[in-house]
């Protein structure tokens, strides 16, 4: 046994080597571009406006300079993992896991897709007896509990069906959609499918039925706490009595909800789950997956064992993060909702270092990093100021037994009272829920946030990707939803980067250095849509006034210029490639960083701001997991659905056409004054961002379908574009 190892790290070397040397010529180059910046103070010096403009330039300059040295920490010594689950101890020494699954709302996030991760989940590769998957409901909705009912009764037809036909793809959603003849149980498939077929229609039937009183909106903040533990009553004995039920527990748990009380979204369900989950079968280990989230190969509970079951690295390993991968991407992905260079080029660099940040979903943690560090404390009334007043809760610290309910066969009145309590929502009042213990409140991206401060306690984590995606989630499939989820994380960010704390301070003397200029750099992100915005009008509005911003083409200085633009888009085109991408995912990437940039991440940096200083309250709106026909057809055929709110989409708009403007006078301006030389820089500017957008223009101007620009937009950006050039150029002219 000790000679076989559980799993091996790889370095990429030749990555590694291209990175590095990358790194250094690149660094070069923006020091002597820097440098330039600041030795050109005198030309502008002649006026305050004019000084103005290239005190802007310059910040921007160096602020992104600054990000992109810290970037290089992520691109510095990138690792891949391979697992070996075959030396693995028997089933009997596997540590048991909670699977964690939330939902918020029936009608974004529609009850047979839950269930389709909730069934997954259950037919994990892993002894039934040792998997509790517990549902969190923060909904409150009888459609979805009705729902886990049926999907219960399903499961006990699905799981044996998987695990003696040694089916991979355990979602049923997934394995019927995919043609499939094998002659060998080809009856039985058959007779499975019909079943599913019916379970669906119940599941979809009861929401037919109860739409019209099942509004989400009062309700889904406004019931009181439900657990229920899933089961068939007729077949309670028949499982238990064996000792060895063959189909893991299935909880279902709705926690409290009063407008009065404020709920803390994902993070506030996932820490009820963990305190129910405490006193039912209180696993050491805990899968978290968004409803979205289906496991799509039943063998990630055991190579996520691998790592934790490893003696050498267990005792600091907190978690084991999984990639999200997605099933309704389409090849051109002009969304990036795949978030490819997250997934396949910073969390592998991540890896190198203290291990990757926490990513919300498919994630294995160990329930004793989540705990905090009271392990030393054993007086109770001590733990009760941290884990709150519950007795049983304050008993299972640090125990281990078996399931409980398993064990005896019955949920118990007196258990079922105290989940309750534990679900209520003032349970966490005066208590270190969500500050110490758990997953942590202070921002809306609850993950990031809990990620940080456990590679601040010295605990590590691990990035593991297998070749078969082990989860498959729902990518954004259209420009609202990447926006608004864009703002949430972004404001998520800033709300860490203004608290006690900071990341670029606080990380710096708790983690490895490397690991905290990852989070740096994160954490000082939201910044760059300010210095984004600034190079994206700055440089047209002096081309349009004539006032050179860059050196004359024909200056050995432009040079340096050039070489920061063309090796920075270079070795974005090289790391695309490198993780399979085509030119055209280069491409759309491009377009959708300057999209965001300017619109979401700006705003989600300014909720950040307002909400660091008192306005505005936090809030996580679910993306939409319905997909509606018309978008995906848009998706798939790689066009733009701009259907979204006037406020995310008219920054957009009006800085392109302030672009195109700039870029047409300014070309007039160079054929009428022959001055090519003084303003090819900026003209190239607006061109080569007009070239990026073109999407946009068309969509203003030679689409007519719904998911066009509206004209309205165009009209309104239009305005604005006019009134920044004439109030910009009087300001210059001063
Ligand atoms: O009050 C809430 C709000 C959301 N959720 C659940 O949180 C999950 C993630 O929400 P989703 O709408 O899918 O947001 P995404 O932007 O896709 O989520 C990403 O970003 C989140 C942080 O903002 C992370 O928590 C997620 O894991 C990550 O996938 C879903 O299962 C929701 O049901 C709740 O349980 N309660
Ligand atoms: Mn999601």
């Amino acid at each position: 046994m000790d000679s076989l190892p559980l799993h091996l790290c790889t370095l990429h070397t030749s990555a590694t080597i291209i990175n590095r040397s990358h790194a250094f010529f690149h660094s070069m180059a923006l020091l002597a571009l820097l440098y330039y910046r600041a030795s050109s103070f005198y030309l502008y010096a002649t006026s305050p406006s004019h000084l103005l403009t290239w005190l802007l330039v310059f910040a921007s300059e160096l602020f992104l300079s600054f990000l992109w040295l810290l970037s290089q920490a992520y691109q510095w010594r990138p690792v891949t993992r391979t697992v070996f689950p075959e030396t693995l101890p028997e089933d009997r020494e596997l540590g048991a896991i909670d699977v964690f699954i939330c939902t918020a709302d029936p009608k974004k996030e529609p009850p047979v897709k839950v269930m389709n991760t909730v069934l997954s989940a259950m037919a994990l590769d892993y002894p039934p007896e040792k998997l509790v998957v517990y549902l969190s409901d923060d909904g409150g909705s009888s459609l979805t509990l009705n729902a886990i009912r049926e999907a219960w009764r399903f499961a006990r037809l699905w799981i044996p069906f998987c695990k003696a036909y040694g089916i991979r793809t355990r979602c049923p959603e997934a394995y019927f959609s995919k043609e499939e003849d094998d002659d060998q149980f080809v009856e039985e498939r058959e007779k499975i499918k019909r079943n599913y077929e019916l379970f669906k229609e119940r599941v979809v039937g009861a929401c037919g039925k109860d739409e019209v009183e099942q509004g989400v909106g009062i309700a889904g903040h406004n019931h009181p706490p439900l657990v229920e533990v899933i089961r068939d009553d007729n077949t309670v004995n028949e499982d238990s009595s064996a000792g060895h039920p063959n189909i893991p527990l299935l909880v279902y748990v709705s926690r409290e909800k009063r407008p009065s009380h404020p709920h803390h979204f994902k993070a506030g369900a996932l820490n009820t789950l963990l305190r129910v989950s405490g006193i039912i079968s209180n696993a050491p280990h805990v899968l978290v997956l968004d409803c979205d989230f289906f496991c799509n190969d039943p063998s990630s509970a055991r190579q996520a064992m691998c790592f934790h079951l490893d003696s050498k690295i267990s005792c600091s390993l907190a978690f084991v993060q999984f990639p999200q991968k997605f099933h309704n991407f389409s090849m051109n992905d002009i969304y990036d909702g795949r978030l490819r260079s997250v997934f396949e080029m910073k969390w592998p660099g991540m890896d190198g270092h203290q291990g990757p940040m926490l990513s919300g979903t498919c994630f294995y943690i160990k329930r004793a990093a989540l705990y905090g560090n009271v392990g030393e404390v054993k007086d109770p009334l001590q733990l009760k100021q941290y884990f709150g007043p519950s007795n049983g809760l304050i008993k299972s610290l640090g125990q281990s037994y078996p399931c409980k309910v398993i064990e005896d066969g019955s949920f118990s009145t007196r258990l079922q009272q105290e989940t309750q309590f534990l679900a209520s929502c003032s349970y966490e009042e005066h208590t270190k829920w969500g500050e110490e213990i758990g997953f942590l409140y202070n921002s809306v991206l609850e993950d990031y946030f809990t990620g940080f401060i456990l590679h601040c306690k010295g605990w590590n984590s691990i990035y593991y990707s297998p070749p078969r995606p082990a989860f498959l989630g729902i990518a954004t499939s259209n420009l609202n939803d990447t926006l608004v989820q864009g703002r949430r994380w972004y404001c998520g960010l800033l709300q860490v980067t203004f608290s006690r704390f900071c990341p670029p301070i606080y990380g710096l003397l708790r983690m490895s250095f490397l690991e905290s200029m990852c989070y740096a750099h994160l954490a000082l992100n939201p910044f760059s849509s300010f210095c984004l915005w600034c190079l994206a009008t700055i440089p047209q509005l002096c081309l349009l006034n004539g006032i050179p911003i860059y050196p004359k083409a024909s200056d050995s200085w432009f040079v340096i210029f050039s070489l920061v633009f063309f090796s920075s888009l270079l070795k974005h085109l090289k790391d695309v490639h490198s993780t399979g991408g085509s030119v055209q995912t280069w491409w759309n990437e491009e377009r959708i960083w300057m999209m965001k940039s300017i619109t979401s991440h700006f705003y989600g940096s300014l909720d950040g701001i307002l909400k660091s200083v008192g306005m505005g309250e936090a809030s996580f709106t679910p993306t939409n997991k319905v997909i509606q026909d018309d978008q995906v057809k848009l998706y798939q055929m790689g066009i733009f659905d701009f259907r979204t709110s006037t406020v995310l989409l008219a920054p957009l708009v009006t800085l392109v056409i302030f672009n195109m403007i700039s870029l047409v006078g300014g070309v007039g301006r160079v054929v009428v004054a022959g001055c090519w030389d003084k303003l090819f820089g900026q003209i190239f500017l607006s061109f080569f961002i007009v070239a990026v957008n073109y999407p946009v223009i068309e969509g203003m101007i030679l689409r007519r379908d719904k998911g066009r620009i509206p004209p309205s937009v165009t009209l309104l950006s239009l305005a604005f574009s006019m009134l920044f050039l004439i109030s910009g150029s009087m300001v210059l002219m001063s």
